[in-house]
């Protein structure tokens, strides 16, 4: 029992530049229903779209462990094969069903390769062979059993076009399990269902679940359906898997709460802050790369999906999420961040004499040329110079630096001073910091030049 029935391996799927999924494995054991989550765009239903064989994926494979033993790789079989063979069956996001078609209908031409098969593919089914008539019988006596389970026999007559919304999802569940599949790949049944039509659905799929052999491969956005039947949560963002678990893991899984539910940017920021991670505030004070990354909106819900998912790709190319771009990695970065502080504040929590010997201890370095306040009470804005963020200006300014020309004064053992306490590595030098601020501190001497129109001020 509870082996798996489907194993995807590696699974990558590229659209021209753009990595929908990147090197994604997961499992799905055999009878338990297991739910694909993430924001719009994580690469959900491309995932579906490979397993059903409507993409071929780009690398990787996936498994599916019939229950007769026989082992199919599904990135190698044609759609058709999928569903007769394999035994997988879907839905689709948009309900697919004939409106014009009862309900009964549906559920029959849901089982048309049965019954042409009886037919054997001649008229004979026409003229009443038994075989057919058989296979007939059956079928509409299944249709009937999914009809009732899915608590819709009353309307069997109905065009299945004027079922309300929630009636037409079951609907399609019931003519999903009329092929009688081993693998039910379900995308988004609770999308638009009011409560009581969710837990209709929730019933269904629970009964399928304890009832049939049939295991369940669900994408969903609705939480109250993932955490109440759910057996086992994967969580994409990005194309990437972000976490693995039950639904109690799962929901707890701080990678989880700020990439799917959405931690505002600034809280990230904030924390970033707090730790002193220039560069990365810095890319947060850039342009929002709209192509790639997610849009100004720091809602995750409308995340896009970058090509830049950590993935390697055919030709050895490294590609990796920027660190705006996903929520999750952010949060590894602010708790790799938490550790190096905690590090840091006890190494420096230590006793001096325990850390060095007296007489190696440097000798404390200085900035020749520090004011104790701006002049005229008036700071230049050093934001200015390229490499220098608000966290690092403040810091100078807490330091005595407020103006360009105090740092185009700057000599080698001021640099050296000021990298030591903003933590830098050469990077005063590799930007230019000194050149930059003679240039700045050039323009700011100039006098303001008169307007030469003598047009009156603030007239356009
Ligand atoms: N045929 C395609 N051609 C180009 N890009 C595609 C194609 N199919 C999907 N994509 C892109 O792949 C990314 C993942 O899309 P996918 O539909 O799998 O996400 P999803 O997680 O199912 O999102 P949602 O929850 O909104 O349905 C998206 O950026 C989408 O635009």
């Amino acid at each position: 029992m509870n082996t798996p029935i489907l194993a995807v391996e590696h699974l990558s799927m590229k659209f021209g530049g753009l990595v929908a999924i990147g090197d994604l494995s997961f499992e799905a054991k055999r009878g338990d229903i297991t739910a694909l989550i993430g924001p719009n765009g994580a690469g959900k239903t491309t995932v579906f779209n490979c397993i059903t064989g409507f993409y071929k994926p780009t690398e990787g494979m996936i498994r599916l462990g019939g229950r007769s033993g026989q082992q199919f790789l599904l990135e190698r079989m044609p759609g058709h094969e999928i569903t007769a063979k394999a035994k997988v069956a879907r839905t689709f996001q948009n309900i697919r069903l004939f409106s014009g078609m009862t309900l009964l209908e549906n559920l029959l031409v849901a089982q048309h390769n049965k019954l042409m098969l009886a037919s054997g593919y001649t008229v004979l089914g026409l003229l009443g062979f038994s075989g057919y008539r058989r296979a007939s019988a059956e079928s509409i006596e299944l249709a009937k059993f999914w009809l009732e389970k899915a608590n819709l026999i009353d309307r069997a007559d109905d065009p299945a076009g004027d079922l309300p919304y929630g009636a037409q999802r079951r609907l399609e569940i019931a003519r999903a399990m009329c092929t009688g599949p081993e693998l039910l790949c379900l995308d988004e049944p609770a999308a638009g269902l009011n409560p009581r039509e969710s837990n209709a659905l929730n019933a269904l799929l629970m009964d399928i679940k304890h009832n049939t052999g049939t295991s369940i491969l669900l994408i969903e956005h609705d939480m109250s359906v993932v955490m109440q039947i759910s057996d086992h949560v994967v969580v994409l963002e990005y194309g990437r898997k972000i976490s693995d678990g039950n639904p109690d893991f799962v929901k707890s899984d701080p990678r989880v709460v700020a990439a799917y539910l959405g931690v505002e940017d600034e809280e990230v920021e904030e924390v970033l802050i707090e730790v002193g991670d220039e560069q990365v505030i810095e890319q947060f004070d850039a342009e929002p790369d709209r192509e790639h990354g997610p849009g100004a909106s720091s809602s995750m819900m409308a995340g896009a999906v970058s090509d830049t998912i950590g993935h390697s790709d055919d030709r050895g190319e490294r590609i990796t999420v920027s660190k705006r771009a996903s929520k999750a990695q952010q949060v590894d970065d602010r708790e790799a961040r938490a550790k190096a502080k905690a590090a840091a504040a006890k190494a420096a929590a230590k006793p001096v004499a325990a850390r060095a010997p007296k007489s190696a201890a440097p000798k404390a370095r200085t900035v020749a040329n520090t004011l104790p306040a701006p002049r005229g009470g008036v700071a230049d804005r050093l934001v200015l110079i390229k490499g220098i963020g608000p966290v690092n200006e403040k810091k100078l300014n807490e330091h005595g630096i407020f103006h360009f020309d105090q740092i185009a004064a700057w000599k080698k053992a001021d640099i050296e001073a000021v990298e030591a306490y903003l933590a830098f590595d050469g990077r005063i030098a590799r930007e230019d910091w000194v050149g930059q601020a003679r240039k700045l501190a050039r323009t700011a001497a100039k006098p303001a030049t008169k307007p030469a129109t003598g047009k009156r001020e603030g007239s356009r």
